[in-house]
């Protein structure tokens, strides 16, 4: 017997069934036709992960010795090596039956899920960039549908035990109030604002009716809400051998590091496992990366956790955009140190090309090719000869964002934490970036 292969079909002991809470009763008023749905609107249920561990071993689930589930508040949990753990040992083992894996619900759901996706797709009229980044999405769906469809089974899903160990409440942009996002810096809040949309767009698709979830469920946006944001902040994303996402019970527990003692692998079956990348000592955390270590936005927006190890933030240059993109830089290039304020030598390019742009645009073919052809000769001429306007253009766009931090800070300061619990995390993002804008602009005074 496996989850994955035999549906409807419940495995976890009477005993735990018990434990349902009573909140249950009054979700069932939304989904009558179950009974012992997850607690999805009570943030202060207790997540039964110690079940879902039991639950996971008992399907072939496998951990290295010492390896705990470790808790220091009881909302947040994490897994912590209560042994020394050596380089290359496998760390937890998680087999493809209980892995939710977007390929395979793509098979599992087949024509209904297909025809949502359509809907989805060409629910989109705009441009092909967007078109895109729907397509791009769609094993995210995927998991979505896959979670909706389990939870609306309650105990009767065999992946109940799962369900009930999850977060309750989140804290990344798709799950902040209005109010909430109006305090975010540009780059934060066009992160955000994305994926606001996304999210919007996935459930009014669900609400066709394709996808075998009931009214109750589907239009019920606590619920749906809480789906996406399982799916988007525990998916592991694979390309091999197709492009893939997958949620693994028990490696879905490990936090994030920007240097993490932890990768996942996954192999061509769907198994999962996650490997020890150095020595780990006793009484460490396991981590994995779960993005740009440089970047602590991006995290932030999509975990809602501000990264406390970062090094670097993104300048925050959204308004050069299309200088960025035609340079064709990274963001991860164009940053400023978090602990110093010094600014990565491309954002002087990227402030340079867009004033070259504006007055010589000879003068910005060149810089350009000398751009793509690194070419430091040419690149140090021009940026001698317009120090000047660069440092003045740089000083602008610094001082404008410490203006804003401060407001937005002030304004998310005035809220009732009760009403927009996201508060705190958003003041400590403000703060980094003002931080280390204010280091920034202290350096480029010294620069004249
Ligand atoms: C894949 S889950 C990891 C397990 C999770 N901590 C839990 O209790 O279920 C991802 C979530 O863990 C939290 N998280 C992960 N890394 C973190 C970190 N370095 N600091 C704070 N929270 C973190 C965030 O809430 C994030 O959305």
């Amino acid at each position: 017997f496996s989850p994955n292969l035999v549906s409807g079909v419940s495995v976890f002991d009477s005993a735990r069934r018990t434990r349902t809470t009573a909140n249950a009763a009054a979700l069932n008023q939304y989904a009558p036709q179950a009974a012992g749905l997850v607690d999805v609107s009570d943030i202060y249920a207790q997540r039964d992960v110690y079940s879902m561990e039991e639950w996971a071993a008992q399907f072939g689930m496998q951990k290295a010795p010492g390896v705990e589930i470790a808790s220091e508040d009881g909302v947040d949990y994490s897994l912590q090596a209560t042994q020394p753990i050596s380089t290359g040992q496998s760390v937890v083992y998680v087999p493809s039956d209980i892995v939710l894996n977007s390929a395979s619900i793509q098979q599992e759901f087949g024509e209904s899920l297909a025809q949502a996706e359509a809907v989805l797709v060409q629910g989109i009229k705009v441009r092909v960039r967007v078109k895109e980044g729907i397509n791009y999405r769609l094993p995210l769906f995927r998991l979505m549908a896959k979670i909706l469809v389990e939870y609306e089974k309650g105990q009767e899903s065999a992946f109940y035990p799962w369900l009930n160990s999850l977060p309750r409440q989140f804290f990344n942009g798709v799950s902040m109030t209005k109010a909430c996002t109006s305090c975010l810096p540009p780059y934060a809040g066009w992160l955000t604002s994305n994926e606001k949309i996304n999210y919007a767009r996935f459930a009014q698709a669900l609400r066709q009716g394709w996808v075998p979830l009931s009214q109750e469920t589907v239009s019920n946006e606590e619920v749906v809400k809480w789906a996406y944001n399982v799916a988007f902040t525990r998916f592991h994303e694979v390309w091999q051998p197709e492009r893939a996402k997958l949620i693994g019970p028990m490696a879905d527990m490990l936090n994030h590091a920007a240097d993490p003692n932890c990768a996942i692998e996954v192999d061509y079956s769907g198994n999962i496992n996650v490997v020890a990348l150095r020595e780990i000592p006793a009484g460490s955390a396991l981590t994995i990366s779960y993005g740009d270590p440089t970047n602590p936005t991006p995290l932030f927006a999509q975990y809602g956790f501000l990264p406390q190890d970062c090094t670097t933030i993104f300048c925050k240059a959204m308004h050069l955009e299309p200088q960025i993109r035609g340079l064709g830089y990274d963001f991860a290039e164009l940053l400023f140190q978090t602990e110093t304020g010094e600014i990565a030598p491309k954002v002087w390019d990227v402030f340079l090309y867009s004033i070259l742009q504006q007055n010589d645009s000879g003068a910005a073919q060149q810089f350009y090719a000398a751009c793509q052809s690194d070419d430091e000769g040419t690149k140090e001429q021009y940026n001698a000869q317009y120090f000047e306007y660069t440092l003045a253009a740089l000083k602008e766009h610094v001082y404008t964002i410490l203006n804003d931090c401060e407001q937005l800070t002030m304004r998310a300061q005035s809220y009732d934490l009760n009403q927009h619990p996201r508060v705190p995390v958003i003041v400590a993002h403000n703060e980094l970036v003002f931080n280390t804008f204010t280091m920034t602009a202290a350096l480029l005074e010294q620069m004249g």
